[in-house]
């Protein structure tokens, strides 16, 4: 699938300009459809266009966020992205958007996953936004390379919910929304910045093999061309 890229002088202005084309898509759904959804990815990366999304004056009680992935830890860990976005994202005009996180403090993993799956089973298929971020092992969501779900979690065959995740370098176990409930969103964004990750971005687009750089199947194979953002 073809992808657009989007280059920015500096992280600011990439944020402000990520954060009008998320609030116009919003928009856009809530005039169309009456609800609009938007998952996003965790990391260091989208502090700054969570606070610039944050401002954006659209009917945010009408939008549910959710995430694209999850550490498994509580949303009281300075690990968990549900503190993150909480804490950056869902204020000023986004307060009162309905958050739906893919943590729960049950017995098991799988059956946080199977509970996340439930919970987010309602949002309207597909998302309205989808914002993922890429790790410099060329991993997106919680698709790690050689991860242990990692053939399931990219097989567009399969099932749309969240699905668990273990992997080197994923540090805690996971929880991440399949390849097969993000492909096909109606605005698919790839937020990263610095040189670095744009040299893990050209090393990706170069290759082939999935399961050493699982951001290979969104630039391959999503339904939805992706708008890559980027800044120094
Ligand atoms: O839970 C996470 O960590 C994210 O969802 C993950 O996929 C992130 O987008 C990349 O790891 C990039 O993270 P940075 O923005 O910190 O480089």
């Amino acid at each position: 699938m073809t992808d657009r890229m989007h280059e920015f002088s500096d992280a600011a202005s990439l944020a402000s300009a990520l954060a009008d084309e998320v609030a116009a898509r919003l928009a856009a759904a809530l005039r169309d459809r009456g609800t609009a959804s938007i998952a996003v990815s965790g990391g260091s990366t989208p502090k700054k266009f969570f606070e610039a999304l944050s401002t954006r004056d659209i009917d945010w009680s009408k939008v549910t966020v959710t995430l694209v992935d999850e550490r498994f830890v509580p949303a009281d860990s300075d690990r968990s992205n549900h503190r993150l976005v909480q804490t950056h994202l869902l204020k000023d005009k986004a307060a009162n958007a309905r958050f739906l996180p893919l943590f729960y403090d049950v017995a098991s993993i799988q059956d946080a996953a199977d509970k996340a799956t439930e919970e987010t089973a309602g949002i309207d298929n597909p998302f309205d936004v989808v914002i993922l971020g890429m790790g410099n092992d060329g991993h997106t969501a919680s698709f790690f390379p050689h991860g242990n779900n990692l053939a399931q979690a990219i097989d567009l065959s399969g099932p749309r919910g969240v699905l668990t995740m273990r992997a080197d370098g994923a540090g805690e176990e996971r929880l991440t929304f399949s390849f097969a409930s993000l492909s096909d969103a109606r605005f698919l964004a790839l937020h990263i910045e610095g040189q670095g990750k744009k040299d893990v971005l050209d090393q990706a687009k170069a290759g082939s093999d999935e399961n050493e750089m699982p951001i290979r199947a969104v630039l391959n194979r999503a339904a939805t061309p992706v708008d890559i953002y980027w800044a120094p």
